[in-house]
């Protein structure tokens, strides 16, 4: 709730920064993010941020870049003059603000916002009203006609990634053979329908126990893109030395971890990542929630996070089968950004593996038993699950993919025995 729209003027809605009472000003640690409550929303040109500060503080329109850097010393639009300021949202496109008071910027008194052209998602059932909380289930690509639907594939474009109606979706940062309609065209075009279906969930028995199940719509658009910036900007990502068959290896994408305290540590590759906490970063906390909604029965305790800046960046073949997650684990796992491909190849099983010795049971293997290989195309806003016997019996991998040019985020989610 607290979406923040408090009043419409003719022009346009005006939205109170921040949601309530404590304005625009330096988080304490119990504050969610502006991010967070940006993300909640949905602004259309002509709309009012109504920033609330104080004298010593600042509102600073600022780049990408500064945004980034927390870089006040150069902003596109300053105000300082503390109380009440409505600021316009005069163009479509994405909103940098930071504050210039010293600190409060990396204390995360910073918002990114996304602003949608004048009739984007009008048609669009409760269009008028602050966009809800995101859900599971609540798509907004399956209400015929909205923004969504009309920016395709829009998955891979990065900063620039917001589009007008019938512009092209030709765009060279797009990842390659990005599907056209940015989604899998499921429900859509059934427009005006009160009542949300539930996300379509594809099911896929990998049989002796394993399973897959696949969301694609599991995190509407607007939404995902909120969580993607907040993500993409605010968690510490490292790109850690790993060792791998005896050698040091820089890992090949950037990662995080997030965990509950007092869990037994997780170690991969040589590897033992800084477990950091759940209430460092709020937005992670809405994103579970909404996971476990989808799966009423999990519990998750623990959250890897990967950042693929390019297609260069991969995850090669593996299995999450360390012990501490036990025999059967379930791992859902959220992506973001552009969209890439998830392969899931069995594993030779140990009866295969030690028919006979060495090179006779490689050949037979290959002749007789071609692996069996599953490809998912994890799209932005979408869940994958997989559960069962899935981590001892298959492999799983993000290979490199030479043309997707923008960043995808992928968070798994497991739990810790
Ligand atoms: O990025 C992905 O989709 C998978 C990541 C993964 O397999 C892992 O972190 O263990
Ligand atoms: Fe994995």
């Amino acid at each position: 709730g607290g979406a923040g729209a408090s009043a419409s003027t003719p022009a346009g809605r005006v939205f109170i920064v921040g949601g309530g009472p404590r304005g625009w000003s330096q988080p304490t640690p119990s504050d969610e993010t502006y991010n967070h409550w940006a993300a909640k929303n949905r602004f259309h040109v002509g709309d009012f941020l109504d920033f609330n500060y104080v004298k010593n503080d600042s509102v600073l329109l600022v780049s990408r870049d500064d945004y980034k850097l927390c870089n006040a010393s150069r902003p596109e639009q300053r105000f300082d003059a503390g109380g009440a300021l409505r600021f316009r949202l005069d163009r479509n496109g994405d909103f940098y603000f930071i504050s210039g008071a010293p600190g409060h910027c990396d204390a995360g008194q910073r918002m990114t916002l996304r602003v949608m052209s004048q009739h984007d998602g009008d048609n669009k059932a409760g269009g008028d009203a602050p966009a809800a909380a995101p859900a599971p289930g609540d798509d907004e690509d399956d209400s015929g006609g909205s923004f969504s639907s009309r920016t395709p594939g829009s998955g891979c474009n990065g900063p620039s990634r917001l589009r007008l109606a019938g512009e092209s979706p030709s765009d060279p940062h797009l990842c390659a053979n990005q599907s056209a309609d940015g989604g899998d065209g499921a429900g859509e075009g059934e427009g005006g329908a009160a009542k949300k279906p539930e996300a379509r969930r594809e099911v896929t028995d990998l049989g002796g126990g394993s399973e897959v199940v696949h969301v694609p719509r599991f995190v509407p658009r607007e939404a995902a893109w909120g969580w993607f910036d907040y993500l993409d900007t605010r968690i510490p990502w490292k790109r850690p030395t790993i060792r791998v068959f005896g050698r040091s290896a820089v890992q090949p994408r950037d990662t995080c971890y997030v965990a509950d305290q007092g869990l037994t540590d997780l170690k991969y590759s040589g590897h033992q990542p800084h477990a950091h906490s759940w209430d460092e970063f709020p937005v992670l906390k809405d994103i579970l929630k909404a996971v476990h909604e989808a799966l009423p029965e999990s519990n998750f305790n623990s959250l890897l996070l990967n950042r693929y800046k390019t297609g260069s960046d991969y995850v090669s073949w593996h299995a999450d089968d360390e012990p501490l997650y036990g025999p059967t684990p379930e791992i859902a796992s959220v992506t973001f950004g552009c969209e890439r491909e998830f392969l899931l190849r069995k594993k030779p099983s140990k009866s295969q593996a030690s028919l006979g010795s060495g090179e006779s049971a490689r050949k037979r293997l290959k002749v007789s038993a071609p692996q069996q290989q599953h490809s998912f195309l994890l799209k932005h806003g979408s869940l994958l699950v997989m559960r069962g016997y899935t981590q001892r019996d298959w492999h799983h991998s993000v290979p490199k993919r030479a043309k997707a040019s923008s960043p995808r985020i992928n968070l798994t989610f497991r739990r810790v025995l």
